[in-house]
């Protein structure tokens, strides 16, 4: 991680917000609390200058911004009492009896406000109290500090203590602390960092906001009452890069020489409230640091004025042991960098759970230890401590598929748990396990086909790739089982490809075992166009069967006629039609099986959880004539007739939503790893639609047509708009592009035509009548045209990378080199779109798309509706840990059914959330 990449995301200090002020004359009524921090702040930097050393020179301030300011500050300063800043007193004497400034804080903000005002509050415990009144040091009484946690007393695992088990906070702070959602250790140790800086050793240039890391020794130290209300305290580091030796105490030495470069950091904190002008309590502070000690300093950086000096107020120093070892930042270690949570500032947060952290024994995971070996985890305190101080990036890493792995575990396991609870005998309880055991293994080899499904097989025009014939064994062997099938087709996360990967014809096969065996398929798409694609696509394949019974199929979707429709509801009741493809007409109230058996559901994330439980929850099913005989004569066909129908679900674009149903336990996986043969990488190029922009990409279009391909122009909308002047409508282009390629016929496709318009327009455009094809993203969605060799997309910006990618995907489909052409309209997001000329690996660019967005996801994705929270995981990249997940929770409850031998993993069981359900 680039030191500029987080140092954009940082808070400002104060000086930036006064510059802020400063540069925005139309605001008339300042903020009034700002500007007196500002000027607080001002007035002590021009009024206490910088530590200085011998005769060194005299340490200048923050850039020249506050000059101005300062001496403005400081004379008013001298004239009245304009900022003699004295209503923000931060504790109430009531206060003050209960909570005290404490003195270990390594907070990291610059001023002193409210909440940093809890910052003072934590403190290693014990630790010299400090009384408001006399200044004189004063116990603590139990109302204050809470006491060292008594940790390992009971059974009950630290992490699930109250957060006052924590020692040394006030209660005050732990208020604070459950207000904002901490109520636990283990909640706390769950706010895991948004990312890490790279603290990196400052030999070459230091530039302003970096993260750096010094280790260096204590010259000077100082606690300073600035105002009456207003201190701060600071203190100077001097740290040498080279490999001479420098001695700290001559001053005079040239610290400018090349070879010993001396860098001096000015660590400051600033404290508002008159309690903190207390002689007492800044003269702790100022020996806490005492000269000589040798110490790491680590934080961001502000350059002054003065060569080589450098003030730091967001900071963590550690006094090193005499051989150097063990402290967090010594070793240059990924530096955390909290979210703000709740207005508790990443600072605060920083240092309650450093506190956290120490006290969490080692004894506390509850995941056998064989699990961890066998899955090569690290061990839970490991895992807490590897996320929050990790040594390097690889150990973070490793804390984090921990952390990740046990959010799905315990979800597997809670999930299969509760369906082995549901079952009467040891038999079906092993038969359950067995069915998620080793799901790759499970496959049933094509002789074992029925003959409809060989003979679609062997009439198909091309072979089916390995991965492909794989994933159709795989599910022919679940629809043979006389329990529900719930699976879920996609292509692989782990390979670089395209969309493409040839999923329909293994639903096909899927359709016609079912069909085969006496059963009715249904197969619903999101869209019309879909449907008809589908439709059309299946009869073909259909058309070069021989010698077996073709199966009757139908399309259902709203556009479908009255008339037509209940012809074709009352053949699927009567069982005359073995499958129907439609839309989301199919789960309407009035459709009626005879004997549904399969419900494919494709580009299953573009319909509802719910409306795809109905094929589940409906009536459905009824038993074919055929297997209401057979029913008559064996106990497994009367079972069979009342078991739902199987449902294979396929995506595209795996997404989050997606994988979660995974999580649910009874949803499996099948992956297709590879691509039909011949296809060859699409080559993208991004240009900017400017005038020379756009006649190179015609040109490039009547090249591709003179060769006799087919291109689509995608446009982001249907009609001029005049409140997005820049955008190109499809509509609105149609004749102009029609002129411009006179001789190619053109064809317009978008969401508001009628049905069997866009169903002929596609056809016409499959079919080569039309060559060219403007249309909106309709397209985006399956329309599979595989002799389409080029696509336009215009005002690509005004599209989301992973969007543009499933757009590309509707070329290349074929034998025939394709190209995507991203056209923008603004210079500014070309480099974004570039992304896209790099990769075609869906799951590499929905990451960039995540990191272009903004770092706040840069660990965590939360999910929305009913679905768990993941606070680190995401969904579209962890896929292989849920599957390790998976495969261990199988694991621990083959051993132990009811877990009876896993008492800790139990009791963890019951301690997490209850398991959310999803929608219906
Ligand atoms: N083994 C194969 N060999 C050659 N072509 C194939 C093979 N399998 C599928 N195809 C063809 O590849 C194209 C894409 O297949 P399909 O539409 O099933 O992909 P998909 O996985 O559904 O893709 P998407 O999700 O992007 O729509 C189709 O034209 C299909 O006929």
């Amino acid at each position: 991680m680039s030191n500029l990449y987080v140092s954009v995301f940082m808070d400002n200090d104060g000086v930036e917000k006064l510059e802020e002020y400063r540069m925005s004359p139309g605001r008339l009524v300042p903020d009034t609390k700002h500007f007196v921090d500002e000027i607080d702040i001002a007035l002590s930097c021009t009024r206490f200058p910088c530590i200085t050393l011998g005769n060194s020179p005299l340490v200048e301030l923050y850039g020249g911004v506050l000059y101005e300011e300062a001496e403005m500050n400081l004379l008013a300063s001298k004239t009245g009492r304009e900022y003699r800043y004295s209503g923000n007193v931060v504790f109430t004497e009531h206060e003050n009896s209960e909570e005290r400034p404490l003195l270990e804080s390594t907070h990291s903000d610059a001023t002193f406000s409210a909440s940093d005002e809890m910052n003072l509050h934590l403190l290693s415990y014990p630790s010299v109290p400090f009384s408001s009144d006399s200044g004189e040091p004063k116990p603590f009484t139990e109302k204050s500090i809470s006491k060292p946690a008594e940790i390992s007393s009971d059974s009950e695992s630290i992490l699930d203590k109250p957060i006052k088990f924590l020692p040394g906070l006030s209660s005050r702070c732990c208020r604070q602390l459950e207000n904002s959602g901490f109520h636990t250790v283990r909640k706390l140790l769950h706010h895991f960092p948004r990312t890490y800086a790279d603290l990196q050793n400052s030999r070459d240039a230091i530039d302003d906001g970096q993260y750096l890391i010094f280790v260096g020794t204590v010259l000077a130290s100082r606690g300073i009452k600035a105002s009456i209300s207003f201190s701060f305290v600071e203190v100077l580091v001097g740290c040498e890069f080279a490999d001479g030796n420098h001695n700290f105490d001559d001053s005079n030495k040239d610290h400018s020489s090349k070879q010993n470069r001396i860098v001096y950091l000015h660590l400051k904190k600033y404290f508002r409230g008159t309690r903190f002008t207390n002689q007492s309590f800044l003269r702790s502070l100022q020996s806490k640091y005492k000269e000589g000690d040798h110490v790491c300093v680590s934080g961001k950086v502000k350059k002054l004025q003065t060569e080589d000096h450098y003030e730091m107020r967001e900071y963590s120093i550690d006094i090193l042991d005499e051989d150097g070892g063990s402290n967090p930042h010594a070793e240059r270690r990924p530096y955390p960098l909290y979210p703000a949570k709740a207005g508790l500032k990443p600072g605060f947060l920083r240092d309650i759970i450093s506190r956290a952290l120490k006290v969490v024994e080692r004894d506390i995971d509850p995941i056998p230890r064989m699990v961890l070996s066998e899955f090569n985890l690290v061990d839970l305190r490991d895992a807490y401590i590897g996320i929050h101080h990790p040594r390097d990036l690889d150990e973070a890493d490793s804390a984090r598929r921990r952390l990740i792995f046990d959010d799905f575990f315990y979800l597997q396991l809670g999930r299969l748990f509760q369906m082995l609870e549901a079952l009467g005998t040891q038999i079906e309880k092993e038969d359950l396990l067995d069915k998620y055991r080793r799901q790759g293994l499970n496959t049933i080899s094509n002789d074992d086909w029925c003959a409809l499904t060989r003979k679609f097989l062997e009439a198909l025009p091309y072979s089916l790739t390995p991965s492909q014939l794989d994933a159709a064994s795989e599910i022919i062997w679940d629809l043979k089982r006389p329990v529900p099938m719930n699976r879920l087709l996609q292509r692989s996360y782990w390979y670089s490809g395209d969309v493409g990967c040839g999923k329909t014809v293994v639903a096909f096969l899927a359709c016609m075992e079912v069909i085969g065996s006496g059963f009715q398929a249904a197969f619903m798409v999101p869209t019309e166009l879909l449907a008809t694609q589908h439709y059309e696509h299946l009869l073909s394949l259909l058309e070069n069967i021989k010698d077996v019974d073709k199966p009757s199929i139908a399309i259902l979707t709203g556009s479908t006629a009255s008339k037509q429709s209940r012809i074709i509801r009352q053949g699927l009741q009567s069982g005359e039609i073995d499958m129907v493809i439609g839309t989301h007409s199919l789960i309407a109230e009035k459709v009626e099986f005879s004997a549904l058996r399969i419900a494919v559901v494709d580009e299953q994330q573009r319909f509802g959880v719910i409306q795809r439980g109905r094929f589940n929850s409906k009536q459905l099913y009824y038993a074919s004539e055929a297997s209401k005989i057979n029913a008559k004569e064996s106990d497994e066909s009367a079972n069979r007739l009342y078991m739902a129908p199987h449902i294979l679900a396929m995506s595209a674009t795996p997404i989050p939503r997606t994988l979660a149903l995974a999580l649910y336990g009874d949803m499996t996986l099948t992956q297709i790893t590879d691509l039909p043969p011949g296809r060859l990488p699409i080559d993208t190029h991004v240009l900017q639609s400017d005038e020379g922009g756009l006649e190179n990409v015609y040109k490039m279009m009547l090249e591709e047509l003179h060769d006799g391909g087919k291109v689509y122009l995608v446009y982001p909308i249907i009609d001029e708009s005049e409140q997005l002047p820049q955008l190109r409508a499809a509509a609105a282009e149609f004749e102009s592009i029609s002129d411009r390629f006179n001789g190619y016929q053109c064809g317009l496709l978008h969401g508001r035509m009628k049905s069997d318009e866009k169903d002929h327009t596609l056809q016409q455009f499959r079919s080569g009548e039309v060559r060219i094809l403007l249309s909106t993203q309709v397209i985006e969605i399956g329309v599979d045209v595989p002799d389409a060799s080029m696509m336009v997309v215009m005002n690509a910006e005004r599209f989301g990378i992973s969007q543009l990618h499933q757009l590309r995907g509707r070329v290349g489909r074929g034998e025939r080199k394709s190209r995507c052409v991203l056209l923008s309209s603004t210079a500014s997001s070309v480099a974004r779109l570039k992304v896209l000329e790099k990769s075609c690996d869906g799951f590499y660019l929905a990451n960039a798309d995540l990191i272009l967005r903004g770092p706040g996801n840069l660990l965590g994705k939360k999910q929305s509706g009913h679905l768990p929270e993941f606070p680190i995981a995401r969904l579209e990249i962890d896929g292989s840990i849920l599957q390790e997940a998976h495969l261990a929770a199988l694991s621990v409850l083959g051993t132990s059914n009811d877990l009876q031998s896993f008492p800790r993993l139990r009791a963890e069981l019951s301690m997490r959330q209850p398991l959310c359900l999803l929608g219906d």
